[in-house]
Protein backbone atom coordinates (compact mmCIF):
# COMPACT_ATOMS: atom_id res chain seq x y z
CA UNK A 1 0.00 0.00 0.00
CA UNK A 2 1.57 3.39 -0.52
CA UNK A 3 0.20 6.64 0.14
CA UNK A 4 1.69 9.66 -1.52
CA UNK A 5 1.84 13.70 -1.31
CA UNK A 6 3.32 16.12 -3.13
CA UNK A 7 5.42 18.39 -0.90
CA UNK A 8 5.99 21.81 -2.43
CA UNK A 9 7.28 23.30 -5.67
CA UNK A 10 9.80 25.89 -5.55
CA UNK A 11 11.98 27.50 -8.20
CA UNK A 12 11.10 24.80 -11.45
CA UNK A 13 11.76 22.06 -8.28
CA UNK A 14 9.00 19.26 -7.24
CA UNK A 15 9.38 17.40 -3.52
CA UNK A 16 7.17 14.04 -3.83
CA UNK A 17 7.03 12.19 -0.58
CA UNK A 18 5.91 8.21 -1.37
CA UNK A 19 5.20 6.51 1.86
CA UNK A 20 5.56 2.30 1.56
CA UNK A 21 3.73 0.46 4.11
CA UNK A 22 3.70 -3.49 4.19
CA UNK A 23 6.91 -2.33 2.14
CA UNK A 24 7.88 -5.94 -0.39
CA UNK A 25 11.51 -5.48 -1.78
CA UNK A 26 12.03 -6.69 -4.78
CA UNK A 27 15.77 -6.40 -6.91
CA UNK A 28 15.05 -3.28 -8.53
CA UNK A 29 13.66 -1.23 -6.10
CA UNK A 30 12.40 1.00 -8.75
CA UNK A 31 9.99 -1.89 -10.11
CA UNK A 32 8.21 -0.92 -6.54
CA UNK A 33 8.11 2.50 -7.97
CA UNK A 34 7.00 1.73 -11.10
CA UNK A 35 9.47 3.59 -13.38
CA UNK A 36 13.27 3.21 -14.59
CA UNK A 37 15.79 5.43 -14.55
CA UNK A 38 18.98 6.32 -16.95
CA UNK A 39 22.36 8.33 -16.76
CA UNK A 40 22.92 11.68 -19.33
CA UNK A 41 27.14 10.13 -19.52
CA UNK A 42 28.06 13.42 -20.63
CA UNK A 43 26.92 15.60 -17.54
CA UNK A 44 26.45 12.55 -15.09
CA UNK A 45 22.37 13.27 -14.21
CA UNK A 46 19.85 11.24 -13.75
CA UNK A 47 16.58 10.62 -15.30
CA UNK A 48 13.65 9.07 -14.87
CA UNK A 49 13.93 7.08 -18.19
CA UNK A 50 10.32 5.21 -18.62
CA UNK A 51 7.41 5.17 -16.23
CA UNK A 52 5.55 1.52 -16.67
CA UNK A 53 1.95 2.18 -17.37
CA UNK A 54 -0.44 1.35 -14.83
CA UNK A 55 2.29 1.23 -12.12
CA UNK A 56 2.52 3.42 -8.91
CA UNK A 57 4.09 6.53 -10.48
CA UNK A 58 1.87 6.35 -13.38
CA UNK A 59 -0.76 6.03 -11.33
CA UNK A 60 0.10 8.83 -9.11
CA UNK A 61 0.65 11.29 -12.28
CA UNK A 62 3.60 12.83 -10.30
CA UNK A 63 6.70 10.97 -12.48
CA UNK A 64 7.05 11.39 -16.08
CA UNK A 65 10.13 9.82 -18.50
CA UNK A 66 12.49 12.36 -18.44
CA UNK A 67 11.92 13.84 -15.14
CA UNK A 68 15.04 15.33 -13.56
CA UNK A 69 16.38 13.28 -10.31
CA UNK A 70 18.25 15.77 -8.02
CA UNK A 71 17.51 13.44 -4.34
CA UNK A 72 16.40 11.13 -2.97
CA UNK A 73 15.99 10.97 0.56
CA UNK A 74 17.90 13.81 0.97
CA UNK A 75 20.94 12.60 -1.04
CA UNK A 76 22.05 13.89 -4.40
CA UNK A 77 22.50 11.44 -6.78
CA UNK A 78 23.80 13.45 -9.66
CA UNK A 79 26.87 11.36 -10.58
CA UNK A 80 25.63 8.54 -9.60
CA UNK A 81 25.29 5.26 -11.15
CA UNK A 82 21.26 4.41 -11.47
CA UNK A 83 22.55 1.06 -9.03
CA UNK A 84 23.59 3.78 -6.65
CA UNK A 85 20.31 5.33 -6.84
CA UNK A 86 18.35 2.04 -6.53
CA UNK A 87 20.95 1.17 -3.33
CA UNK A 88 19.58 3.95 -1.85
CA UNK A 89 15.77 3.00 -2.47
CA UNK A 90 16.52 -0.71 -1.36
CA UNK A 91 17.84 0.64 1.75
CA UNK A 92 14.75 3.23 2.86
CA UNK A 93 12.23 2.38 4.97
CA UNK A 94 8.32 3.65 5.20
CA UNK A 95 8.99 6.79 3.01
CA UNK A 96 11.26 7.88 0.28
CA UNK A 97 11.52 11.50 -0.77
CA UNK A 98 12.18 12.47 -4.32
CA UNK A 99 13.22 15.60 -5.57
CA UNK A 100 13.40 16.29 -9.40
CA UNK A 101 13.35 18.81 -12.52
CA UNK A 102 9.75 17.86 -14.08
CA UNK A 103 11.19 18.00 -17.66
CA UNK A 104 9.48 20.99 -19.49
CA UNK A 105 6.60 19.66 -21.98
CA UNK A 106 5.06 16.64 -19.93
CA UNK A 107 3.46 14.56 -22.79
CA UNK A 108 -0.51 13.96 -22.93
CA UNK A 109 -0.65 9.94 -23.78
CA UNK A 110 -2.55 10.50 -26.95
CA UNK A 111 -1.11 6.51 -27.66
CA UNK A 112 -3.52 4.01 -28.72
CA UNK A 113 -3.94 0.56 -27.82
CA UNK A 114 -2.26 -1.91 -29.67
CA UNK A 115 -3.12 -5.85 -29.64
CA UNK A 116 -0.75 -8.38 -31.39
CA UNK A 117 -0.12 -12.07 -31.14
CA UNK A 118 3.62 -13.54 -29.93
CA UNK A 119 5.20 -15.16 -32.39
CA UNK A 120 8.12 -16.33 -30.47
CA UNK A 121 8.72 -16.71 -26.61
CA UNK A 122 10.66 -14.18 -24.43
CA UNK A 123 12.15 -14.22 -21.00
CA UNK A 124 13.57 -11.25 -19.76
CA UNK A 125 15.37 -13.20 -17.35
CA UNK A 126 17.98 -13.93 -19.92
CA UNK A 127 18.20 -11.29 -21.85
CA UNK A 128 21.31 -9.13 -20.35
CA UNK A 129 20.26 -5.75 -23.07
CA UNK A 130 16.84 -5.22 -21.39
CA UNK A 131 16.99 -2.04 -19.14
CA UNK A 132 15.28 -3.69 -15.74
CA UNK A 133 14.97 -7.66 -15.62
CA UNK A 134 12.56 -6.52 -13.05
CA UNK A 135 10.35 -4.72 -14.77
CA UNK A 136 10.12 -7.33 -18.49
CA UNK A 137 7.45 -8.92 -19.04
CA UNK A 138 7.92 -13.02 -20.53
CA UNK A 139 5.48 -14.18 -22.77
CA UNK A 140 4.83 -17.20 -25.18
CA UNK A 141 4.23 -17.93 -28.94
CA UNK A 142 0.73 -17.68 -28.82
CA UNK A 143 0.23 -15.19 -26.56
CA UNK A 144 -2.13 -11.97 -26.71
CA UNK A 145 -0.40 -8.64 -25.56
CA UNK A 146 -1.63 -5.47 -25.10
CA UNK A 147 0.79 -2.70 -26.01
CA UNK A 148 0.36 0.05 -23.95
CA UNK A 149 3.15 2.31 -24.94
CA UNK A 150 5.78 2.02 -27.90
CA UNK A 151 7.28 5.57 -26.99
CA UNK A 152 10.64 4.17 -27.38
CA UNK A 153 11.32 2.52 -30.11
CA UNK A 154 13.30 -0.60 -28.70
CA UNK A 155 11.36 -1.49 -25.62
CA UNK A 156 7.34 -1.66 -25.63
CA UNK A 157 5.37 -1.93 -22.45
CA UNK A 158 2.35 -4.30 -22.66
CA UNK A 159 0.28 -6.41 -20.80
CA UNK A 160 -0.84 -9.87 -21.58
CA UNK A 161 -4.51 -11.09 -22.26
CA UNK A 162 -6.80 -11.40 -20.62
CA UNK A 163 -5.07 -8.65 -18.56
CA UNK A 164 -5.41 -9.27 -15.30
CA UNK A 165 -2.66 -7.30 -13.78
CA UNK A 166 -3.08 -3.10 -14.12
CA UNK A 167 0.84 -3.07 -14.27
CA UNK A 168 2.17 -3.57 -17.88
CA UNK A 169 6.17 -5.62 -18.29
CA UNK A 170 8.57 -4.55 -21.02
CA UNK A 171 8.95 -5.86 -24.07
CA UNK A 172 11.36 -5.98 -26.63
CA UNK A 173 9.67 -4.16 -30.13
CA UNK A 174 9.50 -5.25 -33.13
CA UNK A 175 12.12 -3.39 -34.30
CA UNK A 176 14.56 -4.84 -31.62
CA UNK A 177 13.09 -7.94 -32.04
CA UNK A 178 14.02 -8.51 -35.86
CA UNK A 179 17.78 -6.79 -35.18
CA UNK A 180 17.83 -9.80 -32.69
CA UNK A 181 16.14 -12.98 -34.92
CA UNK A 182 18.39 -11.64 -37.33
CA UNK A 183 21.98 -11.39 -35.54
CA UNK A 184 20.83 -14.83 -33.63
CA UNK A 185 20.23 -16.88 -37.62
CA UNK A 186 23.36 -14.92 -38.52
CA UNK A 187 26.08 -16.20 -35.48
CA UNK A 188 24.39 -19.52 -35.65
CA UNK A 189 25.78 -20.99 -38.78
CA UNK A 190 29.34 -20.63 -37.48
CA UNK A 191 28.85 -22.18 -34.38
CA UNK A 192 30.35 -25.46 -33.62
CA UNK A 193 27.96 -27.23 -31.73
CA UNK A 194 24.45 -26.23 -30.56
CA UNK A 195 24.15 -28.30 -27.38
CA UNK A 196 26.48 -26.24 -24.99
CA UNK A 197 24.99 -22.95 -25.78
CA UNK A 198 23.28 -20.57 -23.20
CA UNK A 199 19.64 -20.42 -23.71
CA UNK A 200 18.84 -17.35 -25.14
CA UNK A 201 15.94 -15.16 -24.47
CA UNK A 202 14.43 -15.32 -27.70
CA UNK A 203 14.09 -18.77 -29.10
CA UNK A 204 14.72 -19.32 -32.84
CA UNK A 205 11.57 -20.13 -34.25
CA UNK A 206 12.00 -23.49 -35.86
CA UNK A 207 10.53 -23.30 -39.23
CA UNK A 208 9.45 -20.05 -41.36
CA UNK A 209 11.74 -17.98 -39.77
CA UNK A 210 11.61 -15.55 -42.84
CA UNK A 211 8.17 -14.62 -41.99
CA UNK A 212 8.60 -14.50 -38.02
CA UNK A 213 11.76 -12.60 -38.78
CA UNK A 214 9.83 -10.24 -40.55
CA UNK A 215 6.61 -10.25 -38.36
CA UNK A 216 7.43 -10.95 -34.18
CA UNK A 217 4.12 -10.02 -33.80
CA UNK A 218 0.94 -10.04 -35.63
CA UNK A 219 -1.45 -7.57 -35.04
CA UNK A 220 -5.01 -8.66 -34.00
CA UNK A 221 -8.48 -7.62 -32.92
CA UNK A 222 -11.04 -8.83 -31.05
CA UNK A 223 -13.57 -9.64 -33.84
CA UNK A 224 -17.04 -11.52 -33.34
CA UNK A 225 -18.69 -12.84 -36.87
CA UNK A 226 -21.71 -11.41 -37.94
CA UNK A 227 -24.73 -13.11 -38.17
CA UNK A 228 -24.93 -12.52 -41.72
CA UNK A 229 -21.07 -13.31 -42.64
CA UNK A 230 -19.84 -16.10 -44.25
CA UNK A 231 -19.24 -18.90 -41.27
CA UNK A 232 -15.29 -19.52 -40.47
CA UNK A 233 -13.82 -22.69 -41.63
CA UNK A 234 -12.78 -25.45 -38.75
CA UNK A 235 -9.24 -26.84 -39.79
CA UNK A 236 -8.03 -29.68 -37.73
CA UNK A 237 -4.25 -30.69 -37.12
CA UNK A 238 -2.69 -33.39 -35.57
CA UNK A 239 -0.17 -35.98 -35.76
CA UNK A 240 -1.50 -38.88 -38.06
CA UNK A 241 -3.19 -41.52 -36.36
CA UNK A 242 -3.86 -39.28 -33.30
CA UNK A 243 -7.93 -39.14 -34.78
CA UNK A 244 -7.97 -36.37 -36.69
CA UNK A 245 -10.15 -38.13 -39.82
CA UNK A 246 -12.46 -39.45 -36.73
CA UNK A 247 -13.20 -36.21 -34.81
CA UNK A 248 -14.52 -34.77 -38.44
CA UNK A 249 -15.92 -37.50 -39.72
CA UNK A 250 -18.26 -37.66 -36.61
CA UNK A 251 -18.74 -33.89 -36.30
CA UNK A 252 -19.93 -33.94 -39.78
CA UNK A 253 -22.35 -36.93 -39.15
CA UNK A 254 -24.17 -35.44 -36.00
CA UNK A 255 -25.24 -32.71 -37.74
CA UNK A 256 -24.81 -33.07 -41.82
CA UNK A 257 -26.99 -29.43 -42.35
CA UNK A 258 -24.76 -27.68 -40.57
CA UNK A 259 -21.03 -29.02 -40.97
CA UNK A 260 -19.63 -30.67 -44.16
CA UNK A 261 -16.26 -31.59 -45.71
CA UNK A 262 -15.31 -30.33 -49.25
CA UNK A 263 -15.80 -32.31 -52.31
CA UNK A 264 -12.27 -33.39 -53.38
CA UNK A 265 -11.08 -33.19 -57.13
CA UNK A 266 -9.74 -36.45 -58.75
CA UNK A 267 -7.85 -36.95 -62.09
CA UNK A 268 -9.34 -40.76 -61.70
CA UNK A 269 -11.86 -42.03 -64.18
CA UNK A 270 -15.43 -41.53 -62.43
CA UNK A 271 -17.03 -44.98 -61.43
CA UNK A 272 -20.58 -45.56 -62.90
CA UNK A 273 -22.31 -45.24 -59.70
CA UNK A 274 -20.47 -41.65 -59.42
CA UNK A 275 -21.87 -38.12 -59.82
CA UNK A 276 -19.93 -35.44 -60.82
CA UNK A 277 -19.58 -33.14 -57.44
CA UNK A 278 -21.05 -35.34 -55.01
CA UNK A 279 -17.88 -38.01 -54.51
CA UNK A 280 -15.48 -35.79 -56.65
CA UNK A 281 -14.93 -33.44 -59.28
CA UNK A 282 -13.45 -35.07 -62.23
CA UNK A 283 -11.27 -33.21 -63.65
CA UNK A 284 -8.28 -34.21 -66.72
CA UNK A 285 -4.37 -34.12 -65.57
CA UNK A 286 -3.58 -30.92 -67.21
CA UNK A 287 -6.17 -28.81 -65.72
CA UNK A 288 -5.25 -29.96 -61.84
CA UNK A 289 -1.42 -29.52 -62.92
CA UNK A 290 -2.97 -26.04 -63.57
CA UNK A 291 -4.32 -25.78 -60.40
CA UNK A 292 -1.07 -27.01 -58.35
CA UNK A 293 0.56 -24.54 -60.22
CA UNK A 294 -2.62 -21.37 -60.05
CA UNK A 295 -1.74 -22.57 -55.90
CA UNK A 296 -5.67 -23.82 -55.92
CA UNK A 297 -4.98 -26.91 -53.38
CA UNK A 298 -4.89 -27.08 -49.41
CA UNK A 299 -3.06 -29.84 -50.51
CA UNK A 300 -3.05 -32.66 -53.00
CA UNK A 301 -0.94 -35.92 -53.80
CA UNK A 302 -0.96 -38.94 -56.10
CA UNK A 303 -2.04 -42.19 -55.48
CA UNK A 304 -1.82 -45.45 -57.53
CA UNK A 305 -1.07 -43.08 -60.51
CA UNK A 306 -4.26 -40.28 -60.29
CA UNK A 307 -4.28 -37.33 -58.33
CA UNK A 308 -6.34 -36.28 -55.82
CA UNK A 309 -6.62 -33.04 -53.96
CA UNK A 310 -8.41 -30.33 -51.95
CA UNK A 311 -9.61 -27.53 -53.64
CA UNK A 312 -9.76 -24.33 -51.60
CA UNK A 313 -12.44 -22.97 -54.22
CA UNK A 314 -14.26 -26.49 -52.76
CA UNK A 315 -13.43 -25.09 -49.46
CA UNK A 316 -15.30 -21.92 -50.68
CA UNK A 317 -18.73 -22.94 -51.87
CA UNK A 318 -18.88 -25.17 -48.99
CA UNK A 319 -18.91 -21.95 -46.92
CA UNK A 320 -20.61 -20.01 -49.48
CA UNK A 321 -23.33 -22.48 -48.89
CA UNK A 322 -23.77 -21.37 -45.15
CA UNK A 323 -22.52 -24.55 -43.99
CA UNK A 324 -19.71 -24.46 -41.62
CA UNK A 325 -16.83 -26.23 -43.78
CA UNK A 326 -14.81 -28.64 -42.15
CA UNK A 327 -11.41 -29.91 -42.94
CA UNK A 328 -7.77 -31.52 -41.91
CA UNK A 329 -4.92 -29.52 -42.93
CA UNK A 330 -1.10 -30.52 -42.46
CA UNK A 331 1.23 -27.64 -41.09
CA UNK A 332 1.77 -26.57 -44.43
CA UNK A 333 -1.57 -25.52 -45.05
CA UNK A 334 -1.57 -23.46 -41.86
CA UNK A 335 -0.53 -20.99 -43.80
CA UNK A 336 -3.15 -21.62 -47.09
CA UNK A 337 -5.96 -21.54 -44.50
CA UNK A 338 -5.01 -18.25 -42.11
CA UNK A 339 -6.28 -15.75 -44.78
CA UNK A 340 -8.67 -12.99 -45.48
CA UNK A 341 -10.49 -15.43 -48.07
CA UNK A 342 -10.78 -18.29 -45.45
CA UNK A 343 -10.50 -17.23 -42.19
CA UNK A 344 -10.05 -20.49 -40.31
CA UNK A 345 -9.92 -21.17 -36.64
CA UNK A 346 -7.34 -24.06 -36.04
CA UNK A 347 -7.93 -26.69 -33.72
CA UNK A 348 -5.17 -29.05 -32.55
CA UNK A 349 -5.64 -32.52 -32.11
CA UNK A 350 -3.33 -33.36 -28.99
CA UNK A 351 -2.21 -37.00 -28.14
CA UNK A 352 -2.71 -38.22 -24.92
CA UNK A 353 0.52 -40.05 -23.63
CA UNK A 354 1.47 -43.06 -25.49
CA UNK A 355 0.26 -44.90 -22.39
CA UNK A 356 -2.72 -43.58 -22.77
CA UNK A 357 -3.02 -44.68 -26.64
CA UNK A 358 -1.87 -47.63 -25.43
CA UNK A 359 -5.04 -48.21 -23.29
CA UNK A 360 -7.76 -46.48 -25.20
CA UNK A 361 -6.81 -47.61 -29.10
CA UNK A 362 -7.46 -51.28 -28.76
CA UNK A 363 -10.20 -51.55 -31.44
CA UNK A 364 -8.11 -48.48 -33.57
CA UNK A 365 -6.94 -49.02 -36.96
CA UNK A 366 -4.34 -47.24 -38.37
CA UNK A 367 -4.63 -46.28 -41.93
CA UNK A 368 -2.08 -44.83 -44.53
CA UNK A 369 -4.06 -43.63 -48.11
CA UNK A 370 -4.82 -46.91 -48.52
CA UNK A 371 -1.39 -48.47 -48.09
CA UNK A 372 -1.59 -49.24 -44.38
CA UNK A 373 -4.51 -50.78 -42.40
CA UNK A 374 -3.77 -52.55 -39.21
CA UNK A 375 -3.95 -52.54 -35.55
CA UNK A 376 -1.56 -49.84 -34.13
CA UNK A 377 2.17 -51.24 -32.40
CA UNK A 378 3.34 -50.51 -29.62
CA UNK A 379 6.24 -47.74 -31.08
CA UNK A 380 3.24 -46.24 -33.80
CA UNK A 381 1.88 -44.42 -30.27
CA UNK A 382 5.42 -43.64 -29.11
CA UNK A 383 5.86 -41.86 -32.81
CA UNK A 384 2.42 -39.87 -32.55
CA UNK A 385 3.31 -38.74 -29.30
CA UNK A 386 6.41 -37.05 -30.77
CA UNK A 387 4.93 -36.19 -33.58
CA UNK A 388 2.41 -34.34 -31.50
CA UNK A 389 5.02 -33.00 -29.32
CA UNK A 390 6.94 -31.43 -32.39
CA UNK A 391 4.27 -30.13 -34.33
CA UNK A 392 2.62 -28.36 -30.95
CA UNK A 393 5.88 -26.69 -30.33
CA UNK A 394 6.66 -25.74 -34.22
CA UNK A 395 2.91 -24.17 -34.59
CA UNK A 396 1.29 -23.69 -31.38
CA UNK A 397 1.13 -19.69 -32.11
CA UNK A 398 -1.24 -20.48 -34.50
CA UNK A 399 -3.96 -22.43 -32.92
CA UNK A 400 -7.16 -21.04 -31.91
CA UNK A 401 -8.07 -24.48 -29.66
CA UNK A 402 -6.36 -27.64 -28.13
CA UNK A 403 -8.14 -30.87 -27.73
CA UNK A 404 -6.19 -34.01 -26.00
CA UNK A 405 -8.07 -36.53 -28.03
CA UNK A 406 -8.07 -39.47 -25.33
CA UNK A 407 -11.91 -40.60 -24.80
CA UNK A 408 -13.69 -40.25 -28.07
CA UNK A 409 -17.12 -38.97 -27.01
CA UNK A 410 -15.69 -36.29 -24.75
CA UNK A 411 -13.19 -35.50 -27.76
CA UNK A 412 -16.54 -35.11 -29.91
CA UNK A 413 -18.46 -32.53 -27.45
CA UNK A 414 -14.97 -30.57 -26.87
CA UNK A 415 -15.05 -29.96 -30.44
CA UNK A 416 -18.73 -29.47 -30.80
CA UNK A 417 -18.17 -26.76 -28.15
CA UNK A 418 -15.20 -25.51 -29.84
CA UNK A 419 -16.83 -24.72 -33.19
CA UNK A 420 -19.58 -22.84 -31.92
CA UNK A 421 -17.55 -21.05 -29.71
CA UNK A 422 -15.83 -20.14 -32.77
CA UNK A 423 -19.06 -18.93 -34.93
CA UNK A 424 -20.52 -16.91 -32.19
CA UNK A 425 -18.16 -16.16 -29.64
CA UNK A 426 -15.19 -13.12 -30.38
CA UNK A 427 -11.69 -14.30 -31.40
CA UNK A 428 -8.72 -12.76 -31.81
CA UNK A 429 -7.91 -12.52 -35.38
CA UNK A 430 -5.43 -11.24 -37.81
CA UNK A 431 -5.79 -7.37 -38.37
CA UNK A 432 -5.52 -7.49 -41.90
CA UNK A 433 -8.41 -10.30 -42.37
CA UNK A 434 -10.68 -7.09 -41.66
CA UNK A 435 -8.60 -5.04 -43.65
CA UNK A 436 -10.14 -5.67 -47.13
CA UNK A 437 -7.08 -3.86 -48.93
CA UNK A 438 -4.58 -6.16 -46.92
CA UNK A 439 -3.42 -9.17 -48.92
CA UNK A 440 -3.18 -11.67 -46.15
N1 LIG B 1 -10.02 -41.06 -28.90
C1 LIG B 1 -9.95 -42.21 -29.55
N2 LIG B 1 -10.10 -43.38 -28.89
C2 LIG B 1 -10.01 -44.56 -29.53
N3 LIG B 1 -9.77 -44.67 -30.85
C3 LIG B 1 -9.62 -43.55 -31.57
C4 LIG B 1 -9.69 -42.28 -30.96
N4 LIG B 1 -9.50 -41.35 -31.92
C5 LIG B 1 -9.31 -42.01 -33.07
N5 LIG B 1 -9.39 -43.33 -32.86
C6 LIG B 1 -9.19 -44.40 -33.86
O1 LIG B 1 -7.81 -44.31 -34.27
C7 LIG B 1 -7.70 -44.70 -35.63
C8 LIG B 1 -6.97 -43.62 -36.40
O2 LIG B 1 -7.80 -42.46 -36.44
P1 LIG B 1 -7.87 -41.53 -37.73
O3 LIG B 1 -7.96 -42.35 -38.98
O4 LIG B 1 -8.89 -40.52 -37.50
O5 LIG B 1 -6.42 -40.91 -37.65
P2 LIG B 1 -5.86 -39.62 -38.37
O6 LIG B 1 -5.35 -38.71 -37.33
O7 LIG B 1 -6.86 -39.07 -39.30
O8 LIG B 1 -4.62 -40.20 -39.14
P3 LIG B 1 -4.31 -40.17 -40.73
O9 LIG B 1 -4.20 -38.72 -41.06
O10 LIG B 1 -3.03 -40.92 -40.86
O11 LIG B 1 -5.49 -40.84 -41.37
C9 LIG B 1 -9.11 -44.98 -36.13
O12 LIG B 1 -9.34 -46.38 -36.05
C10 LIG B 1 -9.98 -44.24 -35.13
O13 LIG B 1 -11.26 -44.82 -35.02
Amino acid sequence: MVQRGQFGIKQGLQVYCWVFVNWLLCASVLVCVGATIKRDELTGEIFVARVIHGGLADRSGLLYAGDKLIEVNGQPVEGMEPEQVIEILAHSHGTIMFKLVPMSDRPVNSQTLLYVRAMLDYNPRQDPAIPCADAGMAFRRGDVLEIVDQTDGLWWQARKMPSLSACAGLIPSAELLRRKQRELWWSQPFQKSHSNHSQSCYSRCPSSCYSILANPYEEVVRHRRHPQDKPRLVALMGPSGVGVNELRRRLIAMDPNTFQGPVPHTTRPRKHHEEWGREYHFIGRELFENMVYNHRFLEYGEYRGHLYGTSINAIKSVLDSGKICVVDIEPHGIRVVRTHELRAYIIFVKPPSAARMKLTRTNARITAAGYVNRPFREEDFQEIEEEGARMESQHCHFFDHLIVNDGLQDSCVQLLAAVKRAQDEPQWVPASWLRPTDVS
